[in-house]
């Protein structure tokens, strides 16, 4: 099994060239549409580079009432905050290629976390960028429903977990749900 930064580069990679040659949109499926409604919060994120898009995935969300919001970081190091953000709003450049919301809007936590990966597997634990961000949103907000958003070649047979990795509920490629988003 390859260590975390080793697959990461490999599916840094890979990632790449689906994005360019294949691409897709990742649509909500039936299971993720039945759990917006009006007074939930949902986190979504701005893809850098050839992240999977979670927009289709927001806008749906943002039709059945639910409140978006977006993460924020200040450093490598730094926490995430999540502040509500409006499709009118802008974003403003941060730190690693970010494209973030306003920390002058109001800071909410989610109840759905839609979460960027480099890589998952069927147990639905996730790889991400390595810098802990979201392991640290998940053990502060343990009761959100994780949801992966990823294309569907960053599926592995099995990542290798540390003690802190939390699995997610659920994922969402453009070819497919897993877990809790399968319906
Ligand atoms: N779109 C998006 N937003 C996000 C995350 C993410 O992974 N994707 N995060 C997830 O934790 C948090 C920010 N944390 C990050 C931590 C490390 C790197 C990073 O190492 N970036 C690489 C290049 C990234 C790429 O092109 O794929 C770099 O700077 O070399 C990026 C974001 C919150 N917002
Ligand atoms: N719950 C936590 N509290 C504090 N530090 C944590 C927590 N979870 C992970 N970390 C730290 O974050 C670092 C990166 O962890 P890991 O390699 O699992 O990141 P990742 O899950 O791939 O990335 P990310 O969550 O940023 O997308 C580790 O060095 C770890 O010590």
């Amino acid at each position: 099994m390859d260590d975390k930064p080793t697959l990461r580069a490999r599916m840094r990679a890979l990632r790449d060239e689906f994005a360019m040659t294949i691409g897709g949109v990742i649509v909500p499926s039936p299971a993720l549409l039945a759990r917006f409604a009006p007074g939930a919060t949902l986190s979504s994120y701005v893809p850098i580079g050839s992240e999977a898009d979670p927009s289709a995935i927001a806008f749906a969300a943002r039709e059945r009432g639910c409140t978006i919001v977006l993460p924020h970081v200040t450093s490598r190091e730094s926490p995430v905050r999540f502040f509500e953000w409006h499709p009118d709003q802008p974003l403003i450049d941060g730190p690693l290629g970010l494209r973030q919301p306003s920390t002058d809007a109001p800071e909410v936590d989610p109840d759905i976390v839609l979460a960027p990966l480099l890589a998952f597997d069927a147990a639905l634990n996730r790889l991400g960028q390595g810098a802990g961000h979201y392991d640290r949103v998940f053990e502060r907000l343990p009761g959100a429903w994780r949801i992966g958003i990823a294309w569907s070649v960053q599926q592995v047979a099995a990542l290798a977990t540390d003690p802190w990795d939390m699995p997610l509920h659920g994922v969402v490629t453009e070819a497919a749900a897993f877990g809790e988003a399968a319906a």
